[in-house]
């Protein structure tokens, strides 16, 4: 076990053990054969990962974080909101829009809303631009700070943005972030060491690349994380597998050639060394 395993066991014991559930109300989310997916939660839980101190990856089990990454840069690169410029289906259940060219889409959501051109008294730039322009321009500046909830657009998203702000603050050399997320799925992507941290971890060290500065640390604050009903069997075996396995170290991210343009950055450019995992769930089944 690694540092990471060791935070996702303890909050996973504490969802399990302490969390509110909603079992007996009325809940969104679908399983796919129709049944209400409920979960446990908890209000309000923080992790913090030192990045300099290797790469914050779940080993309890494999983490598609090439996946992952293909996603971070479908967002936040591409700024799309269409399901075919990504590499995998994982957005299929959700693209319910369809563009002027007739591409399934997922709304107004995520990319669309970093793409969004605002005026500045620099120039007309999009939300990620004014990241790179500060990080390059005033570094030390408090205001490098994205958000993409948008109430104006709410109404056309098939999912509202989860992991919805950004906030980075250099110091001493070191690109530190903070990432606030509404809601968490702690199996399928925002557990320690999992889907969500492993792509805001990913960003963090391609803004920094770019910017010229070390890593820091990534603070996530989740505000309602919890597990599904149908989760907690997939996460106890997980355990079960993982109970004799010795400590590990975190696997170190190697960008493997130097990119100057945050534009550039490629899926084929990142390697995870030291990246051993020997359990796969299988297929995970994803509330929708
Ligand atoms: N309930 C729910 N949880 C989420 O995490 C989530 C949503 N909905 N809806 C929007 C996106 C879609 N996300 C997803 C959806 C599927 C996988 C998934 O199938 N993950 C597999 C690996 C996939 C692969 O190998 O490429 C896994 O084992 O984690 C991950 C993130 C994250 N988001
Ligand atoms: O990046 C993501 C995207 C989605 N989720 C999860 C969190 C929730 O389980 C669902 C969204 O349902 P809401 O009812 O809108 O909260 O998707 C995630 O953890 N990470």
């Amino acid at each position: 076990m690694n540092i990471v395993d060791r935070m996702y066991l303890d909050t996973y014991r504490e969802i399990r053990d302490e969390g509110i559930s909603d079992e007996g109300q009325e809940v969104r989310p679908r399983w796919s054969d129709g049944t209400p997916a409920h979960t446990k939660a908890l209000f309000g839980r923080v992790h913090r990962y030192d990045l300099s101190r290797g790469f914050p990856i779940l080993s309890l089990r494999r983490i598609a974080w090439k996946t992952a990454l293909d996603e971070i840069l479908w967002i936040w690169q591409k700024k799309s909101n269409r399901v075919a410029d990504l590499g995998s289906r994982i957005w299929d259940a959700w693209a319910n829009y369809e563009d002027e060219e007739g591409y399934a889409t997922i709304g107004k959501a995520y990319g669309y809303q970093l793409g969004r051109e605002i005026e500045f008294p620099e120039g007309r730039m999009d939300q990620v631009d004014r990241v790179l322009y500060l990080l390059k321009e005033d570094p030390g500046s408090r205001r490098i700070v994205t958000n993409i909830f948008n109430h104006d657009d709410l109404g056309e998203m098939g999912l509202q943005p989860c992991a919805y702000g950004t906030n980075i603050s250099v110091k001493d050399g070191k690109l530190n972030m903070v990432l606030i997320q509404r809601s968490g799925d702690f199996l399928t992507a925002a557990g320690p060491g999992s889907f969500n941290v492993v792509q805001y971890a990913l960003l963090m060290h391609m803004f920094a690349h770019v910017s010229g500065l070390e890593v820091g640390e990534l603070l996530h604050v989740v505000t309602d994380l919890h597990v599904y009903d149908r989760h907690f069997d997939v996460i106890d075996r997980m355990i079960d597998h993982s109970k004799d396995s010795g400590e590990k170290e975190l696997p170190k991210l190697k960008i493997k050639r130097r990119v100057e343009d945050f534009y550039d950055f490629k899926v084929e450019d990142f390697e995870l060394e030291g990246y051993e995992t020997s359990y796969s769930t299988g297929r995970i089944e994803v509330a929708e």
